[in-house]
C-alpha cells in the first residue's frame, strides 16, 4: 500500500465578514498517498480554495481555522518528518515546505512570473531558493533540465526569451518547470489551464499527469469542470457549500455517479459530442453559507430532493470500499431514482470510447 503524505481531518474553515461569519469549509476529510492524484471539483465558491489555502499556509487576515488538522509527511533536513500545517511555525512553513515540499500552479501563468526578468534566470532564481551551493554551469545545466522536462524543445531560445514572447501554453509549461524546481513533493494546481484553448489545455494535463507518474509526485487538482480532470485524477472529491459530497475513484465518479449534484456537474460538462449543444446548468446557486444550512445543502435546487432532504444532513453513504456519497437517495429506505438519460446515454458512450 502506498504511504499516505497528507490527511486533511475535519477542517472547517470560516471568513468574518461585515455580512457574518461564512463558513466557507465545514468538516473536510480526505487523504492523499504518494503519488496520486486528486481531483477537488465543484461550483465557484464551494470552498475549493479556501480548503487548500491552509495547506500552503496561507491565512487571511480574516479567515478563521474552526477546527481541524492537515497532517503532511514529507524528507525534511533531518529525514522524514511528519507535521501538522495548522501548527507548525511560519519560519518552518516558507524555509522547508512551502514552494518547496508544497508547489502550486495557478491559472494564469503571469501571476507567476516576472514579466521584466528572462525566462532562464527566471527559473534560475527559483533553484537557487532550494538548492544554495550550485556552480554557474551546474545552475546553467538545471536550468536546460527543467525547461526539457516539460516538453520544450527549444531551449536555447527560451531561455532568453522573456515571459510576454512565449504563448499561453508555453507560459504554463514554464511555471510548471519552476515549481518543480525544488523537488516537491505535492503540486497542487488551482484550475491550471482554464485560461488555455481546449488542445493546450489537454497538452498540459497531459504533462502534468506524466510528471506525476515518472516523479511519483502527488498532484492535488483544484477545478469546476468535471471534464477536465477525467483523464488525470485517480480520486475524486467533489464539494458543494464547504463539505465532501460525493468520493470516489475517477472510475467511481464518472462511470457510477450517485450524488444528484454530481450528475449535475458531470452534465454541466463540455464532452466533444455535444459541442454545439446548449449544455444542461444546475439550477439555482449555491446557499448563503452565513446562514445555518438545515438538511442537505444541495436540496433546494435538487429535481430528486425528498423530504428528508429538507429536514436532515444525509451522512456519507458507501457504494464500495472506495466510493461514497452523501445523498438520502442511497438509503435502503428511498425511492430508486435513475440519474438521468442523458446523463446515462453520455456514461455509456464515454464507457465505449474507454473500452473500444
Ligand atoms: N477572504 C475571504 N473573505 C470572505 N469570504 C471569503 C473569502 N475567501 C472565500 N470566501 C467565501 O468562502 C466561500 C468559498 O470560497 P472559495 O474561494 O473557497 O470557493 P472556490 O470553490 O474556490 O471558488 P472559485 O472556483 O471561484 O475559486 C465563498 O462563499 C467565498 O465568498
Amino acid at each position: 500500500m502506498k504511504e499516505t503524505i497528507l490527511k486533511v481531518k475535519n477542517l472547517a474553515v470560516s471568513y468574518t465578514t461585515y455580512r457574518g461569519k461564512v463558513k466557507s469549509v465545514r468538516g473536510l476529510s480526505f487523504k492523499l498517498k504518494k503519488g496520486e492524484a486528486l481531483a477537488l471539483v465543484g461550483e465557484s465558491g464551494c470552498g475549493k480554495s479556501a480548503s487548500v489555502k491552509p495547506i500552503m499556509g496561507e491565512h487571511e487576515a480574516n479567515q478563521v481555522i474552526e477546527s481541524g488538522e492537515i497532517i503532511f509527511t514529507y524528507d525534511g533536513p533531518q529525514g522524514e518528518e511528519t507535521v501538522d500545517l495548522l501548527k507548525i511555525d511560519d519560519q518552518k512553513m516558507q524555509q522547508e515546505i512551502k514552494g518547496k515540499q508544497i508547489a502550486m500552479i495557478f491559472q494564469d501563468p503571469m501571476t507567476s512570473l516576472d514579466p521584466t526578468m528572462k525566462i532562464g534566470k527566471q527559473i534560475a532564481e527559483a533553484i537557487k531558493t532550494s538548492s544554495h551551493d550550485l556552480s554557474s554551469a551546474e545552475l546553467t545545466d538545471k536550468v536546460r533540465e527543467l525547461i526539457d522536462m516539460v516538453g520544450i524543445g527549444h531551449i536555447d531560445t527560451v531561455m532568453n526569451q522573456y515571459p510576454h514572447q512565449l504563448s499561453g501554453g508555453m507560459r504554463q509549461r514554464i511555471v510548471i518547470a519552476i515549481a518543480l524546481s525544488s523537488d516537491p513533493s505535492l503540486l497542487i494546481c488551482d484550475e491550471p489551464t482554464t485560461a488555455l484553448d481546449v488542445t493546450i489545455q489537454a497538452r498540459i494535463l497531459n504533462l502534468i499527469k506524466k510528471l506525476q507518474r515518472e516523479r511519483g509526485l502527488s498532484v492535488i487538482f483544484i477545478t469546476h469542470n468535471l471534464g477536465v480532470v477525467a483523464n488525470v485524477a485517480d480520486r475524486v472529491n467533489v464539494m458543494y457549500a464547504g463539505k465532501i459530497i460525493e468520493t470516489g475513484s475517477s472510475e467511481d465518479i464518472f462511470f457510477d455517479p450517485r450524488h444528484p449534484y454530481t450528475w449535475g456537474l458531470l452534465s454541466a460538462a463540455p464532452d466533444v459530442h455535444d459541442n454545439e449543444e446548449k449544455l444542461p446548468t444546475i439550477n439555482g446557486t449555491i446557499p448563503d453559507l452565513t446562514k445555518e444550512i438545515v438538511g442537505d445543502a444541495f436540496a433546494p435546487r435538487n429535481p430528486y430532493a425528498l423530504e428528508i432532504d429538507f429536514k436532515e444532513e444525509p451522512p456519507m453513504f458507501s457504494v464500495n470500499e472506495h466510493h461514497e456519497a452523501a445523498t438520502w437517495l442511497l438509503d435502503e429506505r428511498a425511492p430508486k431514482i435513475d440519474m438521468p438519460e442523458l446523463l446515462q446515454q453520455r456514461i455509456m458512450r464515454m464507457r465505449g470510447e474507454v473500452y473500444d
